[in-house]
């Protein structure tokens, strides 16, 4: 079995203490075998297990029942855990470039990836809006067609637009733009999830979803010809539906993905329903992609107080997507 392949994420953040307690519940969770991507010092600065320096991802399976294998990459400068730095940035993309790499060429079954600081990225140059982006290009894959899914144990939800500044979210949402998003999860919950004719609901933009116009017109001018065109396909599509009253948990029963205009209407009732098991999958992409839904926590790198749920969901929820694939092909 080809081992999924983890990037640590931004050495001084907590990507490497929850990578390191993954290996550690791996029995308990009946984690399949993994790999870190990172500099070796941000997880010696946080944790005093075992970690084996490997060369190539064949040799995981020999080494992964009794100590974490990791492949170095070099030149984090110093770190210091909470305390973010351009190096340990660099290190951080870097450690994205090479796991995605390996991933794109076979050599791992998965790319799980640990969480990054955009604000720290971004300082360094980075012109992406996030990870997601990047990956989406180095496997050739418009933005557009890649898509941000958070997914939980009782919801799964698509921000259309992600990182972006709330007052441009109007100017950036088209048709053609919310047919691709919309085209690209439905396959991608066949492929990833393996749910034959998934369930799609459209969230609103405006409050009550416009109230016929009166309150904004992008449900009208937007989303309702969207849906229409989706409809044609053969697309399971409802909406658009009131955001405010689309996550109560009979609602939820009554769709496979809540589709959602903007980064917030999104991840709010994610993170809120499920914080410690969230995973945030790239769907659209050759290979496949995961992470946990939080973020780098620097106010608690260094403490022990970081929970690996997220982690362990996101390298679950890999496997799994990669055992779909392979029964599909
Ligand atoms: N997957 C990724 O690469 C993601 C990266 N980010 C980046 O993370 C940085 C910080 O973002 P924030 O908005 O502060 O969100 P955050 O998720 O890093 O932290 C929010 C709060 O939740 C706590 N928290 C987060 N994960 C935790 C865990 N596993 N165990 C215990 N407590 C946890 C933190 O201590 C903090 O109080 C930003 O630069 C952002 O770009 C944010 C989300 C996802
Ligand atoms: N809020 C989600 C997030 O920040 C993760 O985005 P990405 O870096 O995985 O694109």
């Amino acid at each position: 079995m080809r081992p999924l392949a983890v990037s640590l994420g931004d050495p001084a953040g907590i990507g490497p203490e929850i990578v390191a307690k993954s290996w550690a519940l791996r029995e308990v969770h009946g984690l399949s075998p993994f790999f870190a991507v990172g500099d070796v010092r941000a997880i010696e600065a946080v944790w005093d297990g075992p970690v084996v320096r490997i060369s190539s991802p064949e040799h995981v399976a020999d080494i992964f029942t009794d100590a974490l294998p990791l492949i170095q990459v070099e030149d984090a400068g110093a770190i210091e855990p909470g305390a973010p730095s351009l190096p340990g940035a660099r290190c951080s993309l870097d450690s994205l470039e090479m796991a995605a790499g390996l991933a794109r060429s076979g050599a791992a079954a998965a790319l799980v990836t640990g969480p990054v600081s955009k604000a720290q990225l971004y300082a360094i140059g980075f012109d992406h809006a996030g990870q997601t982006e990047f990956v989406a290009e180095r496997c050739g894959v418009s933005p557009d067609n890649a898509v941000m899914l958070l997914a939980g144990p009782t919801l799964r939800t698509v921000p259309i637009t992600t990182h972006v500044a709330l007052r441009d979210v109007s100017d950036m949402l088209s048709i053609d733009l919310i047919v691709a998003k919309a085209r690209a999860t439905e396959r991608g919950l066949t492929r990833n999830f393996g749910i034959a004719r998934p369930r799609l609901a459209f969230a609103g933009f405006n409050p009550h979803a416009g109230e016929a116009g009166a309150l904004g017109r992008e449900e009208i001018e937007l989303l309702l010809p969207a849906i229409e065109i989706l409809r044609a396909e053969g697309i399971d599509v409802v909406g658009p539906l009131a955001a405010d009253t689309m996550f109560h948990a009979r609602a939820r029963a009554g769709y496979d993905v809540a589709l959602c205009l903007y980064h917030d209407q999104a991840l709010i009732p994610l993170k809120t329903l499920h914080f410690d098991e969230g995973v945030n999958m790239t769907l659209g992409l050759p290979i496949v992609r995961t992470s946990p839904d939080h973020g780098t926590a620097f106010d608690i790198a260094g403490q022990d107080r970081a929970d690996p749920g997220a982690m362990i969901a996101a390298i679950r929820l890999a496997r799994s997507a990669a055992d779909w694939r392979a029964q599909q092909a």
